[in-house]
């Protein structure tokens, strides 16, 4: 990867359609395993662009290509036109923010101050000022602490700002999460997992959240595991399977995507087996039926009966992994 480093200020409202993350050609390698091979993605302002794939496709590992957590075997991401830094800590300051899958919050601190520590790539205050607690400072504390308040109104969760995070439910953890994201205000937020161990009302809550923050002109590039939340939400979605792009496109597109349907099912999907077999058992017993029925049906019938059952068996199996079924989801949920 290219380490130029960039001076480019974070400006969280975009040019509507201008290309916010640009990247080209990422591979990530780990020893001899090929996590990332040669991912190119772009997500735009205004835009909510999904990352699905099985378990082990390398979705997380691409995010961390995205954040300087990893620096990319071979490639370049870009963020408004300019080459990452390749440390993470100055990419948060260029204007990308994260949420992790397993939850990170500051445990032991309040909700307002795990809110107030994502701001800190947005204040100038330096040392002096803080120790000598001048005019200055405080001004920043008290613009730092309404901002922070703003975004926890956001989320919803202004009325438990003096709660300690870890005891917040679950769901509430989540958003508190997104909230310190936005707090280092971020034009390219970068959700992974979101709605994992959510339930379903929370999980509609989320949905509702993200189109807020789209709204605010902030990109969002989302990994999830649940395909009804996902081509529900999503503007664009890519598909990776194996640590390579198999398929990019609108909701629609990927969900119809045969290939998606089987990198799922983890087996070649070739036609539709189900309707093949249901169609020739019903031939066998229509030519079975214009024969004489009395003399033929009773051998017959022990065949077709115990086709049919398998035949519906592998419609229903296509049909109960197809990450296009509406409220299906192929996640492991909360496994990590
Ligand atoms: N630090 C690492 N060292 C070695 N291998 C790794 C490392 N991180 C990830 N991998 C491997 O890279 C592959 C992709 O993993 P990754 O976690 O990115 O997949 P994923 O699509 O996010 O999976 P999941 O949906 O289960 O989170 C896996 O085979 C994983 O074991």
């Amino acid at each position: 990867m290219t380490t130029d480093t960039t001076t480019a200020e974070a400006a969280a409202v975009s040019a509507p359609g201008e290309t916010v993350l640009d990247a080209r050609g990422v591979t990530m390698r780990f020893g001899g395993l090929t996590a990332v091979r040669s991912v190119d993605l772009t997500v735009n302002s205004g835009e909510i662009v999904g990352l699905i794939g099985p378990n082990g496709a390398g979705k997380t590992t691409f995010f961390n290509c995205l954040t300087g957590l990893y620096i990319p075997t071979e490639g370049e991401v870009r963020y408004k036109g300019n080459v990452l830094p390749a440390k993470s800590f100055k990419i948060t300051a260029t204007g990308i923010a994260r949420t992790f899958q397993n939850i990170r919050l500051f445990s032991n601190m309040t909700v307002l101050e795990n809110v107030l520590v994502g701001r800190h790539t947005r204040t100038r205050e330096g040392l002096w000022s803080a120790l000598l607690r001048g005019p200055g400072f405080h001004r920043a504390e008290a613009e730092s602490k309404a901002r922070a308040m703003e975004l926890l109104e956001f989320v919803g969760l202004d009325h438990k700002a003096e709660h300690l995070s870890r005891n917040l439910p679950y769901g509430e953890q989540r958003k508190l999460e997104i909230a310190r994201a936005l707090a280092s205000e971020p034009g390219l937020l970068l959700l992974d997992e979101p709605t994992a161990g959510m339930n379903p009302q929370e999980t509609r809550a989320a949905e509702e959240l993200i189109f807020a923050i789209r709204d605010k002109g902030i990109a969002v590039l989302v990994i999830e595991h649940d395909m009804r939340f996902i081509f529900n939400l999503c503007d664009r979605v890519a598909c990776l399977v194996q640590g390579e792009k198999l398929v990019e496109g609108t909701a629609a597109e990927v969900q119809g995507d045969d290939r998606v349907v089987a990198a799922y099912l983890g087996e070649p999907f070739e036609g539709d087996p189900g309707a093949a077999e249901v169609a020739e058992v019903e031939a066998a017993e229509a030519a079975s039926a214009a024969e004489t029925p009395e003399a033929t049906a009773a051998p017959e019938a022990p065949a077709a009966e115990a086709t049919a059952p398998e035949a519906q068996a592998t419609t229903e199996a296509t049909t109960e992994d197809a990450p296009a079924a509406p409220g299906e989801s192929t996640s492991k949920e909360n496994d990590r």
